[in-house]
């Protein structure tokens, strides 16, 4: 029987942040694996039209969700959605639902955040700062809580090159950052941000890092654990391989590279592709709220959750996997044959740029006006570009994070749970894992019906005849224009007729002969 799974049982759990990516897989394991919880608590705001009941009937009623329907029938009794968002006071949760929250809950997971490099400092603040310090408080008022899990990012000191399991002090105390924020205007703080932030690329590493501090000093009478998984792709085993169901990290660009539109990268090949599948993101927060909560640890423990030191892939190894498997399993009609290439000169990935990405965007968009269509693959390349920019500092440099406490979790787990909640990544087969994502990011991502491969299969070599005959094309009419105009093309080109004359009635004549 595994220990982490018995633990679970009967608990009250509260998560934020469950209706995103990770969030969901974090409530699928649960059910699944402790289908005698007694509830789960989520914060979840209306959106998009949709009330809480429909979010959550959503969620429930996806495909990631049909193993737990048949474990755990009444699935839908055990989630309890609060109404809650994370920017407002005390999160606008209602005076009931807090007592409920507060005199219940026994483990809090918080996942929410923006994940948004480009947030405006004073939203990721609220969100990734701010809302963690109302959490703490609302959790140092939970008489029964057992472990609060703060999920983070790996990233949160990318200023670093070695990264250790500990907390590094920010030049700039949160709660002063919070403060002036509150009297200081938009156009300041726009001014003031690329200061704060230094060497980090953007404010969403900045704001988790103010985040994790603010959980150092303000939970200290908590029973807290950190952590902080590298960059979150689709699963791998659980609850089947290839579930992904956002657009960050990676997804986005494996759908850009099979449409056809990313066709170069400013990447560093041999640079270390630190991602980890969220199952196992999800395995190791498990292991380590039964941890916090049995062991309580006398400090507060924190846990990566990367794959860099322990299965190491670089990039040009994952994109040769994720090119590999386009040519078994295209997406439909792509705008151009998948052919992406790393380049880590800044001056030829502008030419790449130019060449590869706006140049076949501005034809394509001529021909749609032509044909009396809207143009607008321009600015989808424009957008895309400006996507890989914000990449671009995370695929061109290797990190070393240190994973002793990560490697003392497991050796503290039991046969039972080391197979149950498994998060060693050396037994992580690359290649595999690649090809089911990418077969994910076709499923779920793009609603891509697999019966449709032949289909692609034969626009692809389409776009390969129409790629010939344009470069052909391109070709003789630069040719002819040279003959044109230079005499020295004349006489190249009379050397080559002459030459390939004489070459065939040479030819003729030995065939000749021999008859
Ligand atoms: C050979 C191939 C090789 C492939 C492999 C190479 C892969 C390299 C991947 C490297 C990943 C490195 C990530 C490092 C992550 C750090 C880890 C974390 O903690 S952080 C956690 C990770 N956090 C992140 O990854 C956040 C990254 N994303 C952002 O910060 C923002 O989306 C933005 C600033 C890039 C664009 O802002 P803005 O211009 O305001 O645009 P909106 O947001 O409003 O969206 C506009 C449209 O674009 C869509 N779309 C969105 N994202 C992507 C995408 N990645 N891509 C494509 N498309 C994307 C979106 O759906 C929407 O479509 P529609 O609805 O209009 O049809
Ligand atoms: N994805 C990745 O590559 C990585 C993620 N992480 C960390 O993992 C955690 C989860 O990330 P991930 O699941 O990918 O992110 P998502 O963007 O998929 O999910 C974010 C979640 O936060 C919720 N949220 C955002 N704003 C509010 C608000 N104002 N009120 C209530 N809820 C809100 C969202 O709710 P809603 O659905 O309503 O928008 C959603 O449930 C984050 O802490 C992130 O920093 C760390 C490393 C890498």
């Amino acid at each position: 029987m595994s220990m982490i799974a018995a633990f679970y049982g009967g608990k009250s759990i509260l998560i934020t942040g469950a209706t995103g990516f990770l969030g969901k897989v974090l409530m699928e394991k649960l059910f699944r694996t402790s289908p005698n919880l007694k509830v789960i608590y989520i914060l979840v705001r209306p959106k998009a039209g949709q009330t809480l009941q429909q979010r959550v009937f959503q969620i429930l009623n996806s495909k990631l969700f049909e193993k737990v329907k048949e474990v755990c029938p009444n699935v839908h009794e055990k989630i309890r959605p609060i109404c809650a968002d994370l920017n407002q006071n005390d999160f606008g949760i209602s005076k009931e639902d807090m007592q409920e929250l507060l005199s219940c809950t026994n483990i809090i997971f918080h996942c929410a955040a923006t994940v948004r490099f480009d947030d405006p400092l004073r939203h990721a603040v609220q969100l990734n700062v701010t809302a963690t310090q109302q959490l703490l408080q609302m959790a140092s008022e939970m008489p029964r809580l057992e472990a609060f899990i703060h999920i983070s990012t790996a990233y949160s000191n990318c200023n670093l090159k070695h990264i250790d399991e500990v907390i590094y002090p920010c030049p700039v105390e949160p709660k002063k950052i919070i403060d002036s924020l509150e009297w200081l205007d938009d156009a300041i703080v726009d001014e003031i941000t690329p200061k704060l932030i230094g060497d980090r690329p953007n404010t969403y590493t900045y704001t988790k890092a103010l985040g994790e501090m603010v959980v150092h000093q303000e939970g200290r009478n908590l029973n807290i654990a950190i952590i902080r998984p590298s960059i979150v792709g689709a699963t791998w085993q659980e609850p089947f391989p290839g579930w992904v169901d956002n657009l960050n990290g990676p997804s986005g660009m494996i759908i850009a590279a099979g449409k056809g539109f990313l066709r170069s990268l400013r990447a560093t090949p041999m640079a270390v592709a630190d991602l980890i599948p969220v199952d196992t993101v999800v395995n190791l927060t498990l292991a380590a709220g039964w941890y916090t909560a049995v062991h309580r640890p006398k400090s507060t423990l924190i846990y990566h959750c990367t794959s860099g030191n322990l299965n190491p892939c670089n990039w040009l190894k994952m994109g040769l996997y994720v090119l590999a498997t386009f040519e078994k399993v295209p997406f439909e009609k792509a705008f151009r044959r998948p052919n992406a290439d790393f380049t880590t000169n800044i001056l030829s990935n502008q030419y790449w740029n130019a060449v590869s990405h706006l140049a076949p965007a501005i034809i394509y968009d001529f021909y749609l006006r032509l044909t009396g269509r809207k143009p607008r693959m321009t600015k989808l390349m424009n957008r895309l570009l400006r996507t890989i920019s914000m990449l671009e500092y995370f695929i061109n440099r290797s990190w070393e994070w240190s994973t002793a406490n990560t490697e003392m979790l497991m050796s503290e787990l039991s046969p039972e749970d080391q197979r149950v909640f498994n998060f060693d990544v050396r037994q992580l087969n690359w290649l595999e894992y690649i090809e089911n994502y990418v077969l994910g990011v076709k499923k779920y991502l793009l609603k891509e019906d697999m019966a449709g491969i032949p289909k692609a299969k034969q626009h692809l070599k389409r776009l390969r005849n129409i790629h010939y005959l344009f470069n052909t094309a391109l070709f003789l009419i630069i040719w002819r224009l040279l003959i044109a105009r230079s005499q020295m093309a004349r006489n190249i080109w009379l050397f080559i007729v002459s030459f390939c004359y004489k070459f065939l009635s040479y030819f003729r004549a030995s065939s000749t002969l021999k008859v």
